[in-house]
């Protein structure tokens, strides 16, 4: 009686240490329905990641020529290192009808919502500001200088909240229920009778 719903594409996004891989993962644990975009960067491997699994771990010289042959929906420079889209994997994905999750830094998410009218965009914060330094603390992976600059750009970050569907708070401990409502989301942007392409 009604067509199928349409594959959408998610824009997860939020400032550095707010979770946004820590929820990829876990979501991706649990809707292996949905298809999770590989992001290509430049940025040096952190304990743990898997190359092509966690991200496509490239040199700046390889990302450069991804740039200039149009390999990549997006990308953008994030304090100093490339992040990008390859733009192969998400037609592969829609054109196969699944929907597609993307991880995309704020300054990129503009990008997408400009070339794909369709997405569901949904920002990922932390409870709190201290919070959020707490979380880039514990990882350990920035020197603090580093850290002080991705707090200062979490608040400039903050501020583009309005341009996002959807806001889903990443509590302390609470993973899973950041990630349900992520979940809750997907699924209810299935169940619009007005479809958008992704
Ligand atoms: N709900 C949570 N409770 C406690 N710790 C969390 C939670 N979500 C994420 N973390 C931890 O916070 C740290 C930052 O998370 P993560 O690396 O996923 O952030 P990110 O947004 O992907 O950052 P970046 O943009 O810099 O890559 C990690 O050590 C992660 O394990």
């Amino acid at each position: 009686m009604v067509p199928p719903p349409q594959p959408r594409v998610v824009v997860i996004s939020g400032p550095s240490g707010v979770g946004k891989d820590a929820v990829i993962k876990r979501l991706q644990e649990l809707r292996p329905d949905l298809y999770f975009v590989v992001t290509a960067t430049s940025r040096a491997m952190r304990p743990g990641e898997v190359e092509g699994k966690d991200y496509f771990f490239v040199s700046k010289a390889t990302f450069e020529s991804w740039i200039a042959s149009g390999q990549l929906l997006e990308h953008a420079l994030v304090y100093g290192e490339y992040k990008g889209i390859p733009r192969q994997q998400v037609d592969a994905a829609l054109s196969k009808g699944s929907d597609v999750v993307l991880r995309i830094d704020v300054q990129g998410a503009d990008t997408v919502r400009r070339l794909m009218p369709g997405v569901v965009s949904v920002f990922i914060v932390a409870e709190s500001e201290a919070q959020l330094v707490a979380r880039l603390v514990s990882r350990k992976t920035e020197p603090l200088d580093k850290m002080v600059t991705r707090v200062k750009t979490a608040r400039d970050e903050t501020q583009h909240i309005h341009k996002f569907d959807y806001v889903v708070v990443n509590r302390e401990g609470q993973l899973d229920e950041c990630v349900a409502q992520l979940a809750a989301i997907i699924d209810a942007e299935k169940l619009r009778t007005k479809q958008q392409q992704g």
